[in-house]
């Protein structure tokens, strides 16, 4: 089989030119009522999330990179190949990339062992019965599974039964690897074991990975860099620190935990839309976010004293748990989030509708242009 034909990089991952991403896409797709229009790029090695909320298109783009979904214009290359390029006349069906794909629920044939389940991919694509098995049972060493190459699915755990599907999408060699949700399914404790072992394996795999998740700490723990998607659109992108560090949209600011405002600024001061004005740390001018954490807020019965800044008279709106802490939701001239201990709460008598005055200082008050 050709490269062009299989959709291959053409040359061994190893030998890619440093700094050309290895997949490098454009990717427009139209569904009644919802446009995607995402611009991806990833380098050999590197590992991306796409993260966002329900709805924002992040199966949609997956489903396009795979060969499941045409695109409706743009442009994708993997490796040297182009998979499809609308304008061009080029598509290069599923069954012909070099692309694996995990699914959410794994997809595992019931009626396979596990070792067969692996052997499928290389089946599919022109390896003998014998190449295939041997090849699944590297890929079931690797993620160590052996003792469970002859196991049925439905014998396998929820994190058994991940490790097989990512060794069955692993044993094509492909150049790009696509997780949907690769944890989704799993209970709280064999997610925390899982994910540890997913990111170890997918260290290990040389060409482009690309998740797509719902969960900040997968995509903390398992990505080089996250690609936040909402709506259709990119809205920001960078490694988890830059993004952590500033968010530029509330669902990214709620993702980390933090409030977040856009106003504008003229030196420390920033004005938000209400006219409410508040102190940061940082100076800017013009356009500018204004973000601090919930933990940055205290509460306080009555005006604190000396220390006119940064404060205003809240409403409680709500109180949940947050950890072993209390989230504290308020109204009043901007809304925020507080974050309080039991036992401040309970000192407050804090119910909704409770009046107090929140104050934050402006050393944990961050401003930057927008
Ligand atoms: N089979 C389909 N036919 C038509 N529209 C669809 C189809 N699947 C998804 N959509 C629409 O495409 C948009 C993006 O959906 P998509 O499933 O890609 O989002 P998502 O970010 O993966 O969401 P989730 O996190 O809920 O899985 C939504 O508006 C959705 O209603």
């Amino acid at each position: 089989m050709s490269a062009r034909r299989s959709g291959g990089a053409g040359r061994a991952v190893g030998e890619w030119p440093a700094g050309r991403p290895l997949l490098s896409a454009h990717l427009v797709v139209d569904r009644p009522g919802f446009r995607l229009d995402v611009t991806l790029s990833v380098s050999p090695g590197e590992v991306v999330a796409l993260l966002g909320p329900n709805g924002a298109g992040k199966t949609t783009a997956l489903r396009a990179l795979a060969g499941l979904l045409p695109l409706y214009a743009g442009r994708l290359r993997l490796g040297e190949v182009v998979l499809d390029e609308p304008a061009a006349g080029l598509f290069v069906p599923p069954e012909h990339r070099r692309v694996g794909v995990v699914f959410q629920d794994y997809l595992l044939f019931p009626h396979l062992s596990a070792l067969d389940n692996v052997a499928f991919g290389p089946q599919a694509r022109g390896a003998s019965r014998r190449v295939a098995r041997a090849e699944a049972a590297r890929w079931l060493e690797r993620v160590e599974l052996t003792p469970l190459a002859r196991q049925r699915p439905r014998q396998l755990s929820g994190g058994q039964a991940q490790r097989v599907a990512l060794a069955r999408a692993m044993a094509v060699g492909p150049d790009l690897l696509l997780l949907d949700e690769p944890l989704a399914a799993l209970d709280a404790r064999t997610r925390m074991e899982t994910r540890a072992r997913l990111h170890h394996d997918l260290r290990a795999h040389e060409g482009a990975t690309l998740l797509v998740t719902h969960d900040p700490l997968d995509a903390l723990v398992l990505a080089d860099r996250l690609v936040i998607v909402e709506d259709g659109r990119i809205v920001q992108e960078g490694d988890a620190a830059a993004v952590t560090a500033r968010p530029r949209t509330e669902y990214v600011a709620r993702l980390v935990g933090l409030n977040l405002y856009r106003g504008r600024a003229d030196g420390h001061a920033v004005t938000l839309p209400g006219g409410f004005t508040m102190v940061a740390d940082d100076e800017v001018h013009g356009d500018a976010f204004l973000a601090f954490p919930p933990s940055a807020v205290a509460l306080h019965p009555r005006q604190p004293a000396g220390s006119p800044r940064n404060t205003w008279a809240a409403t409680v709106v709500g109180v949940l748990p947050h950890g072993d802490h209390l989230r504290v939701e308020l109204g009043g001239p901007i809304r925020a989030a507080a974050e309080i201990t039991p036992a401040s709460a309970a000192q407050l008598g804090l119910l909704p509708g409770s009046e107090v005055w929140a104050a934050v200082k402006a050393t944990e008050t961050r401003a930057y242009e927008y």
